[in-house]
């Protein structure tokens, strides 16, 4: 029978609460009348004056109004529109403290899959806590009654958006191309209307900048009055038609307008091209320390063959094959395929083939055609592997599996799937790549028992 007991706090009201602990978005969690309480920007020991702005079955969430106490984790966010914008949620933690508390998160994950904590090493923190960000999708917007573009990023969970000048987490070269790109879109008057984000990536390596514009129409002269779009160090210009302004940002397609069609990035000492629709972690210092890690932790023989799944432009592959027999990189984004071979073949690698297709589907079929490999490298998106190459890793009778994760949460489901196939965890090591975020990165190595 439904409970008809009504929840024991209601909206509106306030309450002092102490908060308890953070939870993995980085909101303080504190008890009311026996129900869970999420608070963002609260930490825990600090004391606060909230009003209860959402109530659910188990939990509810409030607003903090009025801070009691600071503890000495706490620093001054950095970014005006912080508490807005949906982008950062800890930038009111020493750096020091965030990463512990990153860190913390594996080792509990640890807990809970039972494994011993003394797996999960501490954590490779981050360099530059700001503007490490080598990308960034900028929404945008028209404002018909100023006659002016405006930028900034969507609040949290809406589509309002918080408008700001600039992202503390991108270098202040790309910060300053975004603004040259709004006075620009600005100077095309109502045509501006027609654009719904702008991408800025930059290569490490060259400093060189490629601008993507997200157009919610393919009309030609729209695509031509943006593509007239210049500034220093920016050597492609490109559009990609999205006519969603509130969804995916990329369409299907991209049409380079001017410029090159790639830039080039330096990896562990691999030249690498990085075409619009590919992916690249987003701090290549930080890729670099993990791609190492993942090539000893993969103890990779030279007769071994090793799968690098979700291989993106194949960076890792390359790092990889040049230890083993061979290597084969698998991929669903076509562009990126394209990239992983030029890079190959850039960085004269003989023994790296690629795929494009569905990890999910290829490596099932690899495995039905008879074929063996030695070690596995997943690295997925946020929502993890599929349960179908799940099924198929265990199959393929690799010895040793390396799992690069960007999501604790599908990373520990993941985990106890492949437990339940025979692998077991040997060491657990996260990257702080998101400073500022409450985003972790984890590389787990597996092997595999008799
Ligand atoms: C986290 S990235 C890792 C890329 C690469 N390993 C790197 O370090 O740059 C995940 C990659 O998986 C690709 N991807 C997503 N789902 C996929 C799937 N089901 N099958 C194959 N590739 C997929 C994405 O396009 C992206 O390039």
């Amino acid at each position: 029978m439904a409970s008809t007991q009504s929840p024991p706090i209601a909206a509106g009201e306030e309450y002092e609460v102490e908060a308890l602990r953070q939870n993995d978005d980085g909101d303080g969690v504190a008890h009311i009348r026996g129900m869970t309480v999420f608070i963002p920007f609260l930490l825990p020991g600090e004391r606060a004056r909230v009003r209860i702005e959402q109530v659910e079955k188990r939990f509810a969430r409030a607003r903090l109004l009025d801070r009691l106490n600071d503890v000495p984790d706490r620093v001054q966010p950095r970014c005006p529109v912080f508490t807005r914008c949906g982008g950062c949620q800890v930038q009111h933690v020493a750096y020091a403290a965030q990463s512990a508390w990153k860190e913390a998160r594996i080792r509990r994950m640890a807990e809970r899959l039972g494994l011993d904590t003394g797996l999960v090493r501490p954590i490779e923190t981050a360099r530059t806590p700001y503007r490490y960000r080598n990308q960034v999708q900028m929404p945008v917007r028209w404002n018909a009654a100023t006659q002016r573009v405006e930028m900034g990023f969507f609040e949290l969970g809406s589509h309002d958006m918080a408008v700001t000048e600039t992202c503390l987490l991108i270098p202040e070269a790309m910060d300053d191309v975004l603004r040259r790109a709004r006075w620009f879109l600005t100077s095309l008057g109502s045509t501006a209307q027609f654009v719904h984000h702008v991408i800025v990536r930059q290569s490490s390596a060259t400093g060189d900048m490629a601008v993507v514009f997200a157009l919610a129409t393919d009309d030609p002269s729209v695509k031509r009055s943006v593509g007239r779009f210049h500034a220093p160090q920016v050597a492609q210009v490109a559009v990609t038609v999205q006519p969603r302004a509130h969804g995916p940002v990329w369409g299907p397609t991209v049409h380079v307008m001017k410029g090159e069609d790639h830039l080039e990035e330096n990896l562990c000492g691999l030249r690498v091209r990085w075409s619009p629709r590919s992916f690249l972690q987003v701090q290549a210092d930080m890729a670099e320390r993990m791609y190492q890690h993942v090539v000893r932790a993969a103890e990779i023989r030279e007769t071994d063959v090793v799968i690098d799944a979700y291989c993106g432009i194949g960076a890792m592959t390359l790092l990889l094959a040049s230890h083993a027999a061979r290597a084969v990189g698998v991929e669903e984004v076509e562009d990126a395929i394209q990239d992983a071979r030029a890079n190959a073949k850039l960085n004269q690698v003989r023994n790296a083939e690629f795929v494009v297709d569905r990890v999910e589907r290829w490596l099932p079929r690899f495995v039905e055609a008879g074929n063996r490999a030695d070690v596995l490298v997943f690295d997925p998106p946020r929502k993890g592997v599929d349960r179908a190459a799940i099924e198929a890793a265990a199959e393929v009778n690799v010895e040793r599996l390396v799992y690069v994760s960007c999501n604790p949460a599908t990373l520990e489901r993941d985990l106890r799937l492949l437990a339940a196939r025979g692998f077991y965890v040997t060491d657990m090591q996260p990257f702080d790549m998101f400073p500022q975020t409450s985003h972790v990165e984890c590389v787990v190595t597996m092997r595999r028992g008799l």
